[in-house]
């Protein structure tokens, strides 16, 4: 973007800042500890919005991503770079915030699905993700058309709330959605918890590290009617001047910063194999479908797994050494093999005493067997995400070799890339322990 039109909207920022009484000189914004402190009322969320949108007397319409997503929708700048936000409450707030996300894999979805133009590459895009990005990416689009769904429906009941003749666009509403989804706070408003976020200007610049973060929020402890303040401090490590302050978002691997954020945590091999950084890789598909492959034995142990809270979610890690699956992992597939050995009729609960009591801790194993025998179904895994991490490499370096166009291509290439890379070098990570004969 133009350098002086980012200048002047930063400045506008800051002096609706001040009139809302915070403090933006230099020495309260950068250099002490505390940072600076955000006024309650320059967040938008619930508590802020709800006041300017009709409702009924009886319970709420709208949820927080909703209702905020749908302001932002009514109030985005017009395309043009130069153009403004009309929102008389959050304008200079509005006008600072990115003007597209093309390159967020959630926009390829929904152009495909509305059949928008595209590159043949940014078509193809999703097809080149390792399976369970692009399973984890059709769930964040799920919950998209939900809230569209939902604020459509809010629309039509309540028809003056849009003020434009175009109605309101999908891609407006998509364009904030993803605003939100990017930019949001957990922020303590008394609400529900999926409803206590906040959107809040300066703090929502800062981009994310994965560790050594230079600067954190707190929140106040009892803010008035949920608006308080929110300030923040500097983190641990020490800031030089004019560098870059960084957030950690949270704990997240990088499959979920994917497909919230748009981006991937850019891990070196010495870091991960250094044990610093902690790798994963999903076989939640892989694994599903050897369950279900048992046909009605397989309903039956998803029933199971469901009950007792270990359906899903089934992940090997690279870190903390040694690499290994996680319980949840070990637990499903102590079952599977268990119940391989089973005749249908057993199928009752006695018979799955074995397993309970190493869920209860009572015994560390089912047997030796049993142990044997899911070990080696780990390693099978692990070939398995190995072969396809190098077919889905291959692909993707021939397949980048052919595009030019947008800007934001090669980048994006290089982060499907990373994708690929981390599942591979996890697996092989927790092949080797296997072999060594590691316990977990
Ligand atoms: C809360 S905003 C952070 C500030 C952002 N640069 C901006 O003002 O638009 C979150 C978005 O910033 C980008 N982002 C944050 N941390 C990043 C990182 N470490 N690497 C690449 N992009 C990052 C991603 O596009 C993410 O969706």
């Amino acid at each position: 973007m133009n350098p002086a039109l980012q200048d002047r909207r930063w400045r506008a920022l800051l002096v609706w800042l001040e009139s809302l009484g915070m403090q933006v000189d230099a020495e309260h914004l950068l250099r002490l500890s505390p940072l600076f402190t955000l006024p309650g009322p320059a967040k938008i969320n619930l508590r802020t919005l709800q006041p300017h949108y009709p409702s009924r007397a009886q319970g709420r319409l709208l949820s927080a991503t909703q209702l905020v997503s749908l302001h932002l929708s009514l109030y985005r700048p017009a395309s043009q770079d130069d153009s403004e936000s009309p929102d008389p409450f959050f304008g200079p707030y509005v006008s600072v915030l990115p003007r597209e996300f093309d390159s967020h894999p959630l926009t390829w979805l929904v152009k495909k699905a509305l059949s928008l133009p595209q590159t043949p590459f940014e078509a193809r895009l999703p097809l080149l993700l390792p399976p369970g990005v692009l399973s984890d990416l059709t769930k964040v689009e799920t919950r998209f058309w939900e809230d569209w769904q939902v604020v459509s429906n809010y629309v039509e009941e309540f028809p003056k709330v849009v003020h434009s003749v175009d109605g309101l666009p999908v891609l407006d509403f998509l364009w904030a959605w993803l605003n939100v989804n990017t930019r949001c706070l957990y922020d303590d408003l008394g609400l529900d918890r999926a409803d206590n976020h906040s959107m809040c200007p300066i703090f929502d610049f800062a981009n994310h590290a994965w560790m050594q973060p230079t600067m954190k929020p707190i929140q106040d402890d009892c803010p008035p009617a949920g608006v308080g303040e929110l300030t923040c401090i500097s983190g641990e490590t020490s800031i030089a001047k004019d560098e870059e302050l960084y957030i950690t978002y949270g704990a997240h691997p990088n499959r979920f910063l994917f497909v919230e954020y748009g981006f991937v945590n850019p891990v070196s091999e010495e870091l991960l194999a250094s044990g610093q950084y902690f790798g994963e890789a999903d076989v939640q598909a892989l694994v599903e479908e050897m369950i279900l492959g048992l046909g009605t034995t397989g309903v039956w142990m998803k029933q199971v797994l469901q009950d007792e809270g270990y359906w899903g979610d089934w992940t090997l890690h690279s870190a903390p050494e040694p690499a290994h699956p996680s319980y949840r992992l070990i637990t499903a597939l102590r079952l599977y093999h268990l119940v391989h050995t089973l005749d249908i009729e057993e199928q009752d609960s006695l018979a799955l005493q074995p397993w309970r009591d190493t869920l209860s801790g009572t015994k560390d194993d089912i047997s030796e067997e049993n142990e044997r025998v899911w070990r080696n179904t780990v390693l099978e895994l692990c070939q398995i995400l190995v072969n396809r991490a190098e077919l889905g490499l291959q692909r993707l370096q021939a397949e980048s070799e052919t595009v030019g166009g947008l800007d934001w291509f090669g980048w994006m290439v290089e982060n499907i890339r990373l994708l690929w890379w981390e599942e591979r070098e996890v697996a092989l990570a927790v092949a080797r322990s296997i072999r060594r004969g590691e316990t977990f």
